[in-house]
């Protein structure tokens, strides 16, 4: 099966990427009025820029943990005990955000990494090239994803439909290409797709910021609305697929993503919608039973209370999780690299992550 071919313009939008020895950011907190960019030459940097959301979005925050242990090691250059001399940097990273799986995924490969290499081993350069290769294979897992999903779409309706997307889950937030705007980019390439309609997704904006500057980048019809529009628009428009990333996939197909997922779902089933998650099987967590066992991120009030540079604080308290969890009866379809599960359930997942599934 070959994967989709890539968007010229959305191959130029490199959220991260090893340059000379650092590890360059582009800090998305910028987006889209300016793009700027960031180097980290340690790993107190990189989980700096991992907790501040200079580099945002699951997959994008793993691959740039992985390369911040191997930052790690260039500054250590050698020694007798690497576990010992890299564990305070690993947990750092591992610190820096609570939620997505991806995050602690990706050490647990570079400490496996570690433990394999022998002791005359150059572990520094070695260890670069376990997080490369976890960037590049996150890449060709959204190529393969945005393919699986625009057949999906195309198995229920070959005309070109209206879709709806939550927070940003592209290029910005991955390896490249995205996941869920992998989806949409395959299927608008594939002449399936007439108009996205973007949450803008408070407090952080990833829609109307993120989303909405990768879309009109690559010249995809699309309209950013409130995040209280949608079950309007669910009703007004004529929408066939909700479509969104995932921060962690519970082993019974619970979906963690960005906060207000949970009520789309509500809102696409009391609509006829199609839900669908796209998420890379570094995503899933088999030791999760169920997605409310999950830790929730809190942060901020000032990212409520900051609006337009005004301040909205009046000494009312503010709550700021920006995670939710939506059950797996919700969803129609979870979208990975190694397949397509329809209507996700424990024993569909245990299957996937064992190979036995086919797409
Ligand atoms: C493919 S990105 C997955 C996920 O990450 C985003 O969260 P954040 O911007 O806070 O890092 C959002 O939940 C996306 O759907």
């Amino acid at each position: 099966m070959q994967p989709a071919t890539q968007s010229a313009t959305a191959d130029k939008v490199k959220a991260l990427e090893w340059r000379g020895g650092v590890l360059r950011l582009l800090d998305q907190r910028q987006l889209p009025a300016r793009e700027e960019y960031i180097d980290c030459a340690d790993a107190d940097q990189v989980a700096t820029a991992i907790r501040d959301m200079v580099v945002r979005g699951a997959p994008a925050i793993g691959i740039a943990a992985a390369y911040g242990v191997a930052l790690a090691a260039r500054r250590v250059g050698q020694s007798e005990d690497w576990a010992q001399a890299l564990k305070a940097d690993l947990e750092l990273l591992e610190n820096a955000r609570p939620t997505a799986v991806n995050l602690s995924w990706a050490l647990k490969l570079m400490r496996d990494r570690l433990a394999r290499l022998s002791a005359h081993a150059d572990v520094p350069a070695r260890l670069l090239e376990a997080a490369q290769s976890i960037h590049q294979s996150d890449h060709e897992a959204n190529l393969t994803m945005g393919k699986l999903g625009m057949e999906l779409i195309r198995k229920h309706q070959k005309t070109p439909q209206n879709l709806l997307t939550h927070c940003n889950a592209g290029a910005l937030a991955t390896g490249g290409y995205g996941t869920a705007l992998g989806v949409i980019r395959a299927a608008h390439a594939a002449g399936l797709v007439d108009k996205v309609f973007i949450d803008e997704t408070r407090p952080w904006l990833q829609g109307s910021r993120l989303t909405a500057w990768e879309l009109e980048r690559d010249g995809i019809e699309a309209s950013i609305n409130v995040d209280s529009a949608a079950g309007h628009l669910m009703k007004t428009q004529t929408i066939t697929w909700v479509i969104v990333g995932a921060d962690r996939i519970a082993a019974n197909g619970d979906v963690v993503n960005k906060i207000g997922t949970y009520s789309l779902s509500i809102l696409a089933m009391h609509h006829g919608l199609r839900f669908m998650v796209v998420a890379p099987s570094s995503t899933i967590d088999m030791a999760l039973e169920h997605g409310d066992e999950v830790v929730i991120e809190e942060r901020g009030a000032a990212e409520l209370l900051q609006l337009g540079g005004q301040s909205l604080d009046v000494g009312v308290p503010v709550f700021n999780p920006v995670f939710d969890v939506t059950p797996a009866d919700l969803i129609d379809a979870i979208v990975t690299e190694k397949g397509v599960i329809e209507r996700p359930d424990a024993r569909k997942l245990a299957d996937l992550m064992s190979h036995r599934h086919l797409h």
